[in-house]
């Protein structure tokens, strides 16, 4: 909840405060998904929320029909959600809030006195049964596994099933509601398990206070040129907290991203992004100099400044 709380009363409110409760938010899944949790801890109960398949939520912010979305990008485990490329294509991702929250799964049947030397098949949302990979295999080595929406669609598939030998991977509050039994109420993981969710708003964030995190992505020709990138980074104040890799449909192309420090050391590092042939754009923060700097920065390719030379880069800021 990084963003949300490091922000300094000389700023304006965001609009994630001004926002009404009538406003629609969409979140991933049926009610009862973890995504669910998160918004509705967020948005609170009396906020109007709906859960929709990924593509429809997807589809409904990008042609502004939701003002807001609460979507996983990110798992500790299991590396980015299935959802981060597509959320990179949105002509408009305005990162309002970063979300981080551990994740529980809970193993639950229909049968409470099923025998687990029988189970065929265990559902979930794909990212969830990731994280919980090595338990599964080793509990499970045979059984088949489904995909699911969301860890809430996985529960109401199982019961819909009503087949004793199919388990589902479920948050654990979801699984009373689908009428399921729990046979493990957490999963052990072999590393902290912590899920990032974005919520996108309806409206270019506000100007970022200084120290705050702001968001960029940077879209690159090869995955080389980026990881050159990332190795050459922090440089000065440029501490870049979280690298996201998702590759894009877009054949030898790769996005990142990368969360930097105020606008003086962001326009620092666009240089540096533009030297090496990589184009940055600013999401998740605006002010008017940011945007004109942004686009001032010229899409130069020139080869003859190494990776090494950051310090040199972005201590001038304008070599290019
Ligand atoms: O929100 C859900 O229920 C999901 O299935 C998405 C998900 C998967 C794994 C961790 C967090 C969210």
């Amino acid at each position: 909840m990084g963003l949300f709380h490091q922000r300094s009363s000389v700023f304006p409110e965001s609009y994630f405060e001004r926002r009404t409760v009538h406003e629609l938010v969409g979140y991933l899944g049926l009610p009862g998904s973890w995504t669910h949790q998160v918004t509705r801890d967020l948005f609170g109960e009396h906020s109007k929320l709906q859960g929709f398949d990924a593509p429809e939520l997807l589809k409904a912010y990008s042609q502004g029909e939701i003002s807001w979305i609460c979507v996983p990008y990110y798992s500790s485990i299991a590396g980015t959600t299935p959802y981060l490329a597509q959320l990179l294509a949105l002509q408009r991702l305005w990162i309002e809030q970063d979300v981080v929250r551990p994740v529980q799964h809970s193993l639950a049947a229909v049968d409470p006195g099923v025998k687990l030397s029988g189970v065929t098949h265990i559902t979930g949302h794909p990212v969830a049964l990731e994280e919980v990979r090595p338990w599964l295999s080793d509990q499970f080595p045979d059984a088949e596994w489904v995909f699911a929406k969301s860890g809430s669609d996985a529960a109401h598939s199982v019961a819909q099933k009503n087949h004793a030998k199919h388990l589902a991977v479920a948050p654990p509050q979801a699984v009373g509601t689908h009428g399921l039994h729990t046979l493990v109420a957490d999963i052990p993981t072999v590393a902290p398990n912590v899920t990032r969710w974005w919520v996108l708003g309806p409206q270019v964030p506000q100007t970022p206070n200084p120290g705050r995190w702001v968001w960029l992505k940077v879209a690159g020709a090869n995955r080389e040129a980026l990881c050159a990138l990332e190795r050459a980074l922090p440089v000065k104040d440029i501490e870049p907290a979280l690298w996201v890799h998702a590759p894009s449909s877009e054949l030898e192309v790769t996005h990142w991203l990368v969360a930097c420090l105020r606008s003086d050391d962001l326009y620092a590092f666009l240089v540096l992004v533009s030297v090496h042939g990589l184009s940055g754009t600013l999401m998740g923060a605006h002010d008017d100099a940011i945007a004109n700097m942004v686009s001032s920065v010229p899409a130069s390719t020139s080869a003859c400044l190494s990776l090494s030379q950051a310090d040199r880069v972005s201590g001038a800021r304008v070599q290019v």
